[in-house]
């Protein structure tokens, strides 16, 4: 059995089967949670039977064409209408699958005076709309070009000011190593804060399975600190998804 607060991310693993059986694939590995990144591309009624027994730590909120490079509205003034509908989606369809957080995505944007007032003015809408957490995660502008939430002290001073338990740092390993060369200093720090609502992990050279002990400490700090959440793991298997599973026997770490 894997441990409980691991979630596999079923757009990231598991790929080598059709979506709806991802589900399965990780509960015969011994997932008990998962996290989903598109799942409004797929009909909810099945993916709920798909699911069932398994612990949703998180899902997106739709974040408009990504084909076409959208990802996400937060920040983008003019945008306001697509966030609050996107959003209202996202949390019509976690409730729906029993989801405990609901990750909404900022879009591309420079961090500007004016896009951080559109952030905050919509984050400070959701915030209001939501029962449940929401979720905002600084990514890497060398994966994702442009993205206007991008690093942990841009995301801190945004959650601060917007001063709501309902909104909660994401934060995930592999984008916090790329962006800020370290990550144990920024975790320990969120939780300090009180603002850590989930993380994820991938190996920082390529975004494949974690290496040798690559988040040793990190993993230890959480577990230390008695920290109740969940670690998706968001990254690309080297291969095949089941095998690569092997760093997360300590044994091995
Ligand atoms: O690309 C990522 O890291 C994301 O989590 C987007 O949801």
């Amino acid at each position: 059995m894997i441990p409980a607060r691991f979630a596999a991310n079923l757009d990231w693993l598991y790929t080598e089967h059709a979506y709806l059986d991802r589900p399965a694939a990780a509960r015969a590995d011994g997932f008990a949670a998962v996290e989903l990144q598109q799942p409004h591309l797929h009909d909810p009624a099945a993916l709920k039977a798909a699911l069932a027994g398994l612990t949703v730590q998180l899902i997106n909120a739709p974040a408009g064409d990504w084909a076409s490079g959208e990802r996400g509205f937060a920040a983008l003034p003019g945008q306001e209408a697509t966030f609050r509908e996107t959003t209202l989606r996202g949390l019509d369809l976690a409730l729906r699958l029993g989801a405990k957080r609901v990750h909404l995505l900022s879009g591309l944007a420079d961090d500007t005076p004016e896009h951080r007032d559109t952030w905050l003015h919509n984050l400070r809408w959701a915030a209001e709309q939501s029962p449940l957490p929401l979720t905002v995660e600084p990514i890497n502008r060398r994966d994702m070009p442009g993205y206007f939430l991008h690093t942990q002290a841009q995301a801190l001073a945004l959650i601060d000011a917007l001063a709501s338990p309902r909104v909660q740092l994401q934060l995930d390993l592999y984008h916090c190593r790329v962006t800020e060369g370290v990550s144990l200093s920024h975790l320990s720090r969120a939780l300090d804060l009180g603002v850590l609502g989930h993380v994820q992990v991938a190996g920082v050279q390529e975004r494949h399975e974690p290496g040798g002990d690559e988040f040793r400490d990190e993993l230890a700090l959480l577990d230390a600190r008695g920290w109740p959440g969940g670690v998706g793991l968001e990254y690309r298997p080297r291969a095949d998804t089941t095998a690569g599973l092997a760093w997360l026997n300590p044994a091995a770490r």
